[in-house]
Formats: C-alpha cells, sequence, structure tokens
C-alpha cells in the first residue's frame, strides 16, 4: 500500500499494538478522539494526527481524503457499554468511516470486529471444554452472529456495513473478529483469553496483512496461533497470508514463559 493510511483510534491500545511496529512501513494519518501524545505517534508528525470523533462526517470525509486504505479500530471496546454510546460511537462512528471511505475512493478497509460478535456460541454445554487444547469445537467466519452483548451487537452490525459497502460500492472489507489483546504475555489465569490470545506482534502482523492482500469482503479472526482454540485462524492465513509467531501454551496459566518457569 503506498498511498496513506488512516488509521482510527490510533491512541489506544490496538492502535499502538499496530503502530509501534509499523510506523515506518506506511504513510500514516491518525485520527482520534483524543490528541495522541508525541511519543504514542511513533514518529508520525503532529500535522498527520486529526483530533475528531468518526461521528463527524466533515472531520471523516477530510481525514481520509487521499487515503489509499482505512483502519477502523476507534470505538467504545467495552464489552459492558451502553446502547447509546456503542449505537453513536460504534454504529454511527463505523457508517461514517465506511460512507467517507467509499466516497474517497479508498480501496480496502480493515474494520476492528470482535470476539463479543459470537460470544453466545460459548453456551453452557460447550464451556469449559471448547477453551481447552483436546477440543476441536470451531468456529470459522461462515457463522452468523450471535452477540454476547449489545457491544457485540454494534460489532456484527459493523461487519453488515461493510458488507453493504462492499457489495454497493465494491469497497473490499475485512473485518477482523479480534480475541483479547495482551502486551507481552497471555491474559493470565483466564482459560476463554489465553484460547483467543492476540499478542501485540501478531496484531501488527496481522493488520499488515490486511493492508496488503487481495480480496473483496472477509470475515477472519485475529487470534495467535494457540494451541488453545475455539476459533480457526485457516482463512486468514489463506487470503491473508497471516503468519502468526505466538502461541499462549509457550506460557504458563499464570502467564509466565515456560523457559522461565523451567
Ligand atoms: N483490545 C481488545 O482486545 C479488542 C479490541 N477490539 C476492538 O478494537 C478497537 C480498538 O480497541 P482498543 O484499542 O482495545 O480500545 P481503546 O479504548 O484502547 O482505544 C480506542 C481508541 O478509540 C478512540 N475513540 C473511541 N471512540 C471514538 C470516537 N467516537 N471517535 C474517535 N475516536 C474514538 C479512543 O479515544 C481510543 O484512543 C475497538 O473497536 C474494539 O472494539 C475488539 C476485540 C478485542
Ligand atoms: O472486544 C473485546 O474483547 C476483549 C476480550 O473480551 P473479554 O470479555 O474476555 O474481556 C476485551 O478485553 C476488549 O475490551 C473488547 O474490546
Amino acid at each position: 500500500m503506498d498511498d496513506p493510511v488512516l488509521l482510527t483510534g490510533a491512541g489506544g491500545r490496538v492502535g499502538q499494538a499496530i503502530l509501534s511496529r509499523l510506523a515506518d512501513e506506511y504513510d500514516w494519518r491518525l485520527l482520534d478522539r483524543e490528541p495522541i501524545p508525541e511519543e504514542r505517534r511513533h514518529g508520525v508528525p503532529e500535522s498527520a494526527s486529526i483530533v475528531a470523533d468518526v461521528t463527524d462526517e466533515h472531520a471523516v470525509a477530510d481525514a481520509v481524503s487521499g487515503c489509499g486504505a482505512v483502519i477502523h479500530l476507534a470505538g467504545d471496546p467495552r464489552p459492558d457499554a451502553p446502547w447509546d454510546s456503542v449505537l453513536a460511537n460504534n454504529i454511527d462512528g463505523t457508517q461514517t468511516v465506511f460512507s467517507a471511505a467509499v466516497d474517497a475512493g479508498v480501496e480496502k478497509v480493515a474494520f476492528a470486529s470482535s470476539n463479543h460478535a459470537v460470544g453466545a456460541y460459548e453456551t453452557d454445554e460447550r464451556t469449559p471444554e471448547m477453551y481447552r487444547t483436546d477440543d476441536e469445537y470451531r468456529l470459522d467466519g461462515t457463522e452468523l452472529p450471535r452477540p454476547s452483548n449489545l457491544y457485540g451487537v454494534s460489532k456484527a452490525s459493523g461487519e453488515t456495513l461493510g458488507r453493504y459497502y462492499h457489495d454497493h460500492a465494491d469497497l473490499d472489507v475485512v473485518c477482523v473478529r479480534i480475541g483479547n489483546l495482551t502486551e507481552g504475555h497471555p491474559p493470565r489465569e483466564y482459560e476463554r483469553g489465553q484460547a483467543m490470545w492476540l499478542s501485540h506482534r501478531d496484531c501488527a502482523r496481522l493488520f499488515r496483512c490486511c493492508l496488503e492482500a487481495d480480496y473483496g469482503y472477509e470475515i477472519v479472526y485475529g487470534i495467535s496461533d494457540n494451541d488453545r482454540k475455539y476459533y480457526s485462524i485457516e482463512r486468514a492465513k489463506e487470503v491473508l497470508g497471516y503468519e502468526p509467531v505466538d502461541n499462549s501454551a509457550e506460557y504458563t496459566f499464570k502467564g509466565e514463559p515456560k523457559d522461565d518457569a523451567a
């Protein structure tokens, strides 16, 4: 991707996992409703850092003008977020970004969806076994959404908005159902979290693939190559060329590297 890339929500956790590793690889434009301090811009000049809300259609149109791709992360990430917040920040904001991307002639948008779009597949009958290494249950991205909560509903809505703009405006869209991003080690003493761990470096690797690969409309899971897993990463490997390097099995249940524990 030679054209500028707009990264919304750049100041947050996922944005930083990406930007801290890929700052030198792309001509970034950053957007966040909070000013991003210099140490979190990783060399991106202040002039390329826009303070705006993703529901502000004029600001988003300006931000995306001339970009070849968008990584859209901005939104309310709380699984217990109330409806008014996910309606504005996640649904309205995502529609604003997709629509502005189409108007600006952007080629592709990578949308941060979530495990919570499909959390209700984790039924009492399937858990906790599905979180364990010897269980073969897998979601692969072809299943219908079954949200855990209203936040998950907003993420499923974002995926559907992506489908709409792909079908009607030929925008290339990849929805990444991100698992649980933590830095340095998998979530501690949390089976579910260890099964859907996404390390910071795998997060950057995956979103780089989203910028470089050719696709039409895709839903993929964003996790590391954990031995414990109930999300397939085959589609991300096949279509995007994703090659994860981390695995929660390399850490103890308490989150210590097994090499150190030996
Ligand atoms: N961290 C995780 O493990 C996961 C995150 N996600 C999704 O990834 C995205 C990023 O999540 P995190 O980085 O963890 O959250 P975060 O809260 O650390 O970062 C979100 C960023 O977006 C900005 N933002 C929020 N609403 C905005 C708005 N209306 N306009 C402009 N900027 C806005 C915030 O200021 C913040 O810098 C979210 O869409 C979240 O739903 C999905 C699954 C897992
Ligand atoms: O979508 C998200 O999922 C992660 C993991 O969910 P959790 O229920 O195991 O905490 C969450 O940490 C993150 O805030 C959220 O945006």
